[in-house]
């Protein structure tokens, strides 16, 4: 098969009446920023990257010296470009104008530049996760109000890990698609195109050791993987946690299996650990046009009405079986179901 560059299937989707120019443009924007991004986190302890920015952000976490150039890189990248009319991060409080003097675009980006950070300093993958949304009409100055719309409204998701191979998983609401940078040409070519994660899993990832802070209808489902053949499951199950959700994600995109942060009483009032406008919709978006499905345990994650930038929200995503019977196994308890 003749390769097919990024920019060809950016192509082909404009063709076919997916994607508008502008939307095209911002996702070539963002591929170029996240190489760069690729490149600094290549280098590792030679580049200077690693280790804290001794700031803090937004969550109260400090930051890592690559959120910070990570940010930085995807804020310079989308400044100029006329696809923007503003853009979000996790390591923003507020939204990020688009500098006067630039043209301004019809569409707004969200991104977490570095996810996973926790795992930068141990050389294990991270990645950049972003969300596409439409810029309501008239507003010229977009605040966060104008991005508080639910996961069903995007225009464009994806994540990229920066792993062994840097790989791009793209969504248009047509087909979740997979590309690979070829680090000799610079360009990322279409590796899969249409994935489908099995409906069935075998592998689960979770942080066990939150188990005792759950709720009883987590602890039974988890328990019931752990029982594996000896239990009501009656197959074995095998577990994997990297901590950083790109990389957890992207094994579920590839061979299936579920991911969960589920709320737990030491996260509870925060609403959860993952944030809905930057981490979990977009994740939600390419997993269901993927075919698998996502929820906060209790609903469909891209159907909630966000009400803040930074919101937190329990996150069950990947093999669609899985993540029904977790669901299921909420509700019931909260006799929801009748
Ligand atoms: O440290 P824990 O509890 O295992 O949490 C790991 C989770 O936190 C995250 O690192 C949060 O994302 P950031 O690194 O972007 O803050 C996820 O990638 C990952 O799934
Ligand atoms: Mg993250
Ligand atoms: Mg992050």
């Amino acid at each position: 098969m003749k390769p097919v560059s990024l920019i060809q299937f950016l192509i082909e989707e404009r063709r076919a009446g997916h994607i508008n120019a502008e939307l095209s443009l911002l996702i070539e924007v963002v591929a170029r920023a996240c190489k760069r991004i690729g490149v600094a986190t290549g280098k590792g302890a030679l580049g200077g990257v690693l280790g804290e920015a001794g700031t803090g952000n937004i969550q109260g976490e400090a930051q890592k010296k690559l959120d910070v150039i990570s940010n930085e890189i995807l804020l310079e990248a989308n400044a100029w470009g006329g696809h923007l009319a503003a853009c979000a991060s996790e390591e923003m409080e507020d939204p990020q104008q688009i500098p006067d003097g630039y043209p301004k675009g019809q569409h707004l980006l969200l991104f977490d530049p570095l996810d996973g950070s926790s795992n930068i300093d141990v050389n294990i993958s991270v990645g950049t996760i972003f969300s596409v949304l439409r810029c309501p009409d008239g507003v010229t100055e977009p605040k966060a109000e104008h991005f508080l719309q639910p996961g069903t409204t995007q225009l464009a998701a994806g994540y990229v890990v920066y792993g062994p191979a840097t790989v791009l998983v793209l969504t248009f609401g047509h087909g979740t698609h997979e590309f690979t940078l070829d680090r000799e040409v610079g360009s990322f070519v279409l590796s899969r195109r249409n994935i489908r994660i099995p409906e069935q899993a075998t592998e689960f990832a979770i942080n066990m050791s939150n188990q005792r802070h759950w709720q009883a209808p987590m602890q039974r489902y988890v328990g019931e993987l752990l029982a594996g053949k000896t239990g009501p499951r009656g197959k074995d199950f095998n577990m994997r946690w990297v901590a950083s959700m790109v990389a957890d994600v992207h094994r579920i995109v590839t061979r299936g299996g579920v991911f969960y942060y589920p709320l737990d009483a030491k996260i509870e009032k925060q609403g959860g650990k993952l944030r809905i406008m930057y981490e979990a919709n977009p994740m939600a978006f390419i997993v269901e046009q993927a075919g698998g499905a996502a929820t906060t345990g209790r609903r469909r994650i891209m159907e909630i009405q966000p009400t803040g930038l930074h919101q937190r929200v329990p996150v069950f995503l990947g093999s669609k079986e899985e993540v029904e019977l977790a669901t299921h196994y909420h509700l019931e308890a909260d006799g929801a179901m009748s």
